[in-house]
């Protein structure tokens, strides 16, 4: 199999955008570079041994990125033209096939690197090109000159050669060269051009960027997490019983805890916790802290509803079944439903599906002594917190 550096020239200025340099701007959540980097990353079973990233001049800080163990980033310092940028790229990549990738492209597909991985070999180079669509004019000054679209082909990017041989090539042709294509014919060699892909246009322009912001913001899939919440609290004789906020004003017996002893509200905040990936109830809010005796459980799963979504998630569901012998439950569900939901997520009235069953005198929750609860919250985020 062909082994590929694939190299992100990432070290332009963007004059034409102005502003900050536009491969480092968030798209969708993430750095305009990363999103062909994290492509490409996904191919390391077809190929691609390594990213190679061109930083600009003076810049060479590893950026944040978790990246996988199995593709290395590597980075390297960029020169004043691209030419000198993809060359020095070329330096600090070790395999023996290269693909140059704009880091200005963010909308690269697999099966155009697929297609161009195959057509590579030593003495053959691939890069993808879609046919001039607008009628073109040569415009010098005040002078305008139609030119024959006929034959016109726009080359794009990620282009793909035998890495010394390109090398070679670009050191003979020097910084002028557009792109690698460009000096590798200069050197007469062969060149296949593959069919690009409108969507891998390269953001130049203000009105580019914001077309790819739209795309980037389509393609956010959203990051589906579950949560699992438990707990059990003994039932005795002269304290409240409080289920999901709600006083069960006619029970002779209520829960013994620290707090108000809500043992729903705890399992619901465990459940979103723990989907959100957050400490457990016992620890963010600890039992041997006087600040929680008697403490109001529902403001306890507020304050939990609140580190959840700061942490980038919305509840989008919460389940839960409370085991209880005595007293029976099933006249206060809608009321405690309709407090959790209103907590869990405001946006959603119905967001939380609440049973309760007996424990057909088994065990000690059987027999009156204890009650249980066991929740799941299911969230979505964007996954980039
Ligand atoms: N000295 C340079 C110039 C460009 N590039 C990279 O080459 C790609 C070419 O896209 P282009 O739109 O030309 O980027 P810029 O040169 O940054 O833009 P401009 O010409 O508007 O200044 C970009 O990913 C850019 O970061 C580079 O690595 N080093
Ligand atoms: C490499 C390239 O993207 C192919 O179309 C293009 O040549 C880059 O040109 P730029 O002037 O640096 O934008």
């Amino acid at each position: 199999m062909k082994r590929f550096s694939f190299v992100i020239v990432a070290g332009g200025s963007g004059s034409r955008m102005g502003g900050e340099r536009k491969q480092f701007r968030l798209l969708g959540g993430r750095p305009m570079w990363r999103w062909s980097a994290e492509m490409a990353a996904s191919m390391a079973e077809e190929g691609i041994g390594e990213i190679v990233l061109v930083l600009p001049r003076g810049e060479v800080t590893p950026p944040p990125w978790r990246q996988s163990a199995r593709i290395p980033l590597r980075l390297a310092g960029g020169g004043a033209s691209r030419a000198e940028s993809v060359l020095s790229g070329l330096n600090a990549a070790s395999f023996d096939y290269v693909m140059v990738h704009d880091a200005a492209r963010p909308f690269i597909s697999i099966s155009l690197m697929r297609r161009l991985m195959e057509e590579t070999s030593e003495g053959v180079g691939a890069v993808p090109v879609l046919p001039a669509s607008d009628a073109i004019k040569r415009i010098d000054g005040e002078r305008v000159e139609a030119v024959d679209r006929d034959g016109l082909y726009m080359t794009q990017t990620p282009q793909s050669f035998y890495r010394p041989t390109l090398m070679a090539a670009l050191r003979e042709r020097g910084p002028a060269a557009k792109d690698e294509a460009e000096a590798w014919l200069a050197s007469g060699l062969e060149l296949h051009c593959v069919e690009g892909e409108r969507l891998n246009f390269k953001v130049t322009w203000p009105d580019d960027l914001h077309i790819a912001e739209r795309i980037a913001e389509g393609r956010r899939a959203p990051t589906v997490r579950t949560g699992l919440g438990y707990d059990v609290h003994r039932l005795v004789p002269e304290r409240p019983l409080i289920l999901g906020g709600v006083l069960i004003e006619d029970s002779p017996l209520g829960l013994l805890g620290h707090s108000d002893a809500d043992l729903l509200a705890h399992a619901v905040a465990d459940a979103i916790l723990g989907a959100a990936g957050l400490p457990d109830v016992g620890t963010l809010f600890p039992a041997s802290s006087e600040e929680y005796r008697d403490a109001d459980s529902m403001e306890l799963l507020k304050t939990a509803v609140d580190l959840v979504v700061e942490a980038g998630w919305t509840i989008a569901w919460v389940d839960a079944v409370v085991q209880a012998q005595v007293p029976r439950l099933s006249p206060h569900l809608v009321e405690m439903r309709k407090r959790l939901s209103a907590i869990l997520n405001p946006d959603l009235p119905n967001c939380v599906s609440l049973k309760a069953k007996s424990a057909e005198g088994t065990g000690d929750p059987g027999l009156g002594g204890s009650m249980t609860c066991w929740a799941s919250a299911t969230l979505y985020g964007d996954g980039t917190r």
